[in-house]
């Protein structure tokens, strides 16, 4: 149907100033150029439904995997026991605290040093528990739309266009408008969702017949701008469209007018031309309250049940499915971890519960940034279980949701994820990014590359003391999350538990003081609540982390010992001076064959240390180098101490000063420098690779939309199955542990080669004495050494000319003493600064 145009001046300023409005909305509201606008509502996920409270093994769960998840359940908690406010207790030991109802009446209330979420409302009765909401009685399930923030406030806008609802002190009456007129008829528009003037004129029909002036003004007034804007805009588009293929047709009248007619049609028949402003997009299947009463706040919705699968396997899962769709860019988000509290018996650990394919109707509702419930976990039958809760009152008619809370690691799922919720609080997008710099600002500071093993050093190298371990209790990391873990896993745990505490101390301020946004600025509780938020996904991560490794260390015949072992100093001697690979000797046959000399390379790898200072050799800078060497340093005896082959090498040093030709032993100067100066050196001895069975994703296939992987990466060999392997690379271990906040990196040690370039891994002797003897030039020097001073984490780049390759797998440096020195200020206080050693370096 033709809409009615406004011709008078009013309305066409009325629209000019509209118009303005919504080219200031898509300069400031996220979200308006979010992916292409899909207006075909999404298939429904069918599953099977689970009996009230009944979990299941996931697909792929072994026997014995499935009864050690069903023992997971049990808890030493008594029945009724929540993780709300006011049933949560202590997690030292079970001591009960009461709320603290004074606190305000926001969602956050401080309850002793801990902040935490304040029960919207109380949970019901424990007869309550027992009987969950009914499909096609108290709720339905509904194929839903959403609006992004950009048609919401377009919306807002043209509402406003109304005079009962103009002016700033009127938004609450056009947000009411929207939510209680607009959002619930939406939910009942089946496939013509998408069109927000169909939405519109079913509204202005109900106001009509309930005599509801003030909702048909608003529902005309976004007619109005629908037509007068929108609709303006497409047959503008339209016409654009027909002058070109007008154009084209060149004189040819006929053609053109047919052209022409095609085009007007084309305005009327296409809808993707419309609605560009208001675009209402397809949620999928969504859960909508349809009991004529409506629900109470704090009644049970239903319990969020489904298939349980171990941390380890649930990861595997997740890459293999990754590996098997690549172009899916945003998984379906039906899955939840149920949380043992830290305070049972045998402490925390995670369960992951997937409902894709089996569960409840729980597990439907979509997401909201102002949710009306939430899930809770609580005992029931000696069992913790998962349900879902309302927070307040839902009327007919509304739809019901929750924050989904879900931090995601991926920058990318974080942009793809946009939300459609609708509400005036909305963040932009259902997930939260975990790489936001206001998060990571305590991680890159004091937890860097090289802090994270510094803690995995001291963790293998030193005991686990009584206070740990009962740190380590007090915050449930116990039994469940420690058994069959060696020791020095534990220790490990304890240090980077220090970690998560220091942070949850110092995030609050790095909050504070961030620059206002659109949703304001932090204040005290809201940062403390933040920081505690960070500090519990932390915890979280450090159990899966555990459960990965576990895995990984438990497998028959793999070793159990730390992978990380600290050089004893006969060790050091040999690796600095006196081995067959020392620095020294790696370092003087480098110089020795840069002479050019192809027949003395050859010899000097087979000639001993002490022949080589023998021999003439034709080059006279290689010759007097190691005349000087030879005058000032002892070159035959083993040095005594590992303090005395540091000091050799620095005697080497000081004496290629005075060997003449200064650029041709730059390199190799700095290179001894770095070796003498480095306190503390370990290697490592490698696990045995792991490979776990083919993950089966046959479920998946039916779900996933796009396309499976039809051509298989190199690494996979023509061999599909193998795709669906996980391989625990043999330093898998240590790669998880170094990055143990992230849990979807799919091979954590692949990294560890690149980092490690200077930071951990000193260059090789090999790489001095370049064929081109002026590469090493004081520039490079001058920005190795700014490098240094700014970040002693950063890889160095491979522009620069030093090689890694570190065949004898001694690992240690100056930063890495530092990173010891900043992490465990009370055991590695000895030594110099780096800061101090680097000024001197620079100078010398
Ligand atoms: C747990 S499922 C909810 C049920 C699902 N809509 C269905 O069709 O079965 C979560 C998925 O629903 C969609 N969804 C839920 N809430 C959303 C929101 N606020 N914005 C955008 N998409 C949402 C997303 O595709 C998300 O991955």
């Amino acid at each position: 149907m033709a809409p009615a145009r406004a011709s008078n001046g009013t309305t066409s300023s009325r629209a000019r100033e509209l118009r303005r409005t919504f080219d200031l909305l898509a300069r400031t509201e996220p979200y308006y150029a979010c992916a292409r606008w899909r207006r075909a509502p999404y298939d429904a996920t069918p599953y099977e439904g689970l009996g009230t409270g009944e979990y299941v093994p996931g697909v792929g769960v072994s026997a014995a995997d499935a009864e050690t998840l069903f023992d997971r359940l049990r808890t030493s908690t008594s029945d009724g026991w929540t993780d709300v406010v006011g049933h949560a207790e202590d997690a030292n030991g079970g001591v009960k605290r009461e709320v603290d109802e004074d606190a305000g009446s926001g969602e956050v209330s401080v309850v002793g040093n801990r902040v935490v979420r304040k029960p919207a409302a109380p949970v019901t009765s424990r007869e309550a528990l027992g009987s969950p909401m009914r499909l096609g009685v108290d709720v339905e399930e509904r194929p839903l739309w959403g609006v992004d923030c950009y048609t919401r406030e377009a919306i807002l806008a043209s509402v406003a266009t109304a005079p009962a609802f103009a002016g700033e002190d009127r938004r609450d009456k056009r947000v009411e408008f929207f939510v209680k007129r607009l959002l619930p008829k939406l939910h009942t528009l089946g496939d013509d969702g998408w069109d927000a003037a169909v939405l519109a004129e079913r509204v202005l029909e109900d106001a009509i017949a309930e005599g509801d002036e003030d909702a048909a003004a608003a529902s005309r007034a976004l007619l109005w701008a629908i037509h007068e804007l929108d609709d303006a805009d497409a047959e503008k588009r339209a016409n654009e469209s027909t002058k070109k293929k007008a154009k084209k047709a060149k004189g040819d009248t006929s053609t053109a007018v047919q052209t022409a007619q095609d085009a007007v049609s084309e305005v009327e028949l296409v809808p993707k031309e419309h609605r560009v402003q208001f675009r209402i997009h397809p949620k999928g299947t969504g859960v909508v309250c349809i009991n004529p009463n409506g629900l109470k706040a704090g009644t049970l919705v239903n319990y969020y049940i489904g298939e349980m699968y171990p941390p380890w396997q649930w990861y595997e899962r997740q890459d293999a499915i990754k590996k098997s769709f690549p172009n899916m860019n945003l998984p379906s988000f039906f899955n939840i971890t149920l949380e043992r509290p830290a305070h049972d018996e045998r402490g925390r650990h995670v369960i992951f519960v997937e409902a894709m394919h089996k569960g409840s109707f729980a597990s439907r509702l979509s997401h909201s940034c102002e949710p009306n419930c939430q899930t809770v976990t609580f005992t029931k039958d000696g069992k913790l279980t998962l349900g879902m809760f309302t927070v307040r009152d839902i009327a007919y008619g509304e739809e019901m949701t929750w924050d989904y809370s879900c931090i995601t690691e991926s920058a990318e799922e974080y942009r793809t994820g946009f939300c459609l919720c609708s509400s005036p609080g909305c963040r932009g997008s259902f997930l939260t990014y975990a790489g936001n710099g206001a998060f990571t600002a305590i991680v890159n500071k004091k937890h860097s590359f090289l802090h994270r093993n510094a803690i995995l050093f001291v963790a293998s190298t030193t005991p686990l003391t009584k206070a740990e371990s009962e740190s380590l209790y007090v915050a449930g990391i116990r039994q469940c999350a420690l058994e069959k873990c060696p020791d020095w896993v534990v220790k490990w745990a304890a240090l980077t538990l220090q970690y998560i505490k220091l942070e949850e101390k110092e995030l609050p301020d790095v909050l504070m003081k961030l620059p206002v946004t659109e949703y304001g600025r932090y204040d005290e509780i809201g940062a403390k609540y933040e920081a505690a938020g960070v500090a519990s996904t932390r915890i979280t991560n450090l159990v899966v982390t555990l459960d990965k490794i576990r895995y990984v260390l438990n497998r028959p015949g793999q070793r159990r010992d730390s992978f990380f072992r600290a050089l004893s100093d006969d060790e050091v001697i040999d690796h600095l001076w006196s081995g067959e690979a020392s620095v020294f000797r790696r370092f003087i046959i480098t110089m020795v064959n840069s002479g050019g000399d192809k027949r003395n390379e050859a010899r000097s790898a087979s000639m001993s240390t002490a022949a080589m200072f023998e021999k003439t050799w034709t080059d006279t800078r290689v010759a007097s180098a190691l005349k000087a060497i030879k005058k000032s340093v002892n070159v035959v005896e083993r040095p005594e101490t590992a303090e005395q082959a540091r000091a050799r090498l620095l005697q080497v040093r000081a004496a290629l000063e005075h060997a003449g030709d200064k650029a041709f032993h730059a390199q190799a100067r700095d290179l001894l420098w770095l070796h003498a100066n480095t306190l503390h050196y370990f290697t490592i001895e490698k696990f045995d690779l792991v490979l776990s069975p083919p993950v089966n994703i046959d479920d998946m296939k039916s779900q996933i939309s796009c396309e499976m992987r039809t051509k298989l990466p190199n690494a996979v060999k023509g061999n599909r199955d193998k795709l669906l392997q996980k391989k625990y690379g043999p330093l898998y271990v240590w790669g998880q542990l170094v990055t143990w906040y992230k849990q979807t990196v799919y091979a954590p040690d692949a990294s560890l080669s690149a980092d490690r370039r200077g930071s951990l891994s000193l260059p090789d002797p090999e790489s001095c004495y370049s064929a081109v003897p002026t590469k090493y030039t004081s520039s490079e020097r001058r920005s190795l050494i700014k490098l240094m001073r700014s970040n002693i984490h950063a890889m160095w780049p491979t522009t620069m000319s030093w090689s890694f390759k570190n065949p004898t797998k001694v690992y240690g440096s100056p930063m890495f003493d530092e990173a010891l020195r900043e992490t465990f200020p009370k055991e590695y206080a000895s030594g110099a600064s780096f800061q101090t050693l680097l000024g001197e370096f620079e100078r010398s």
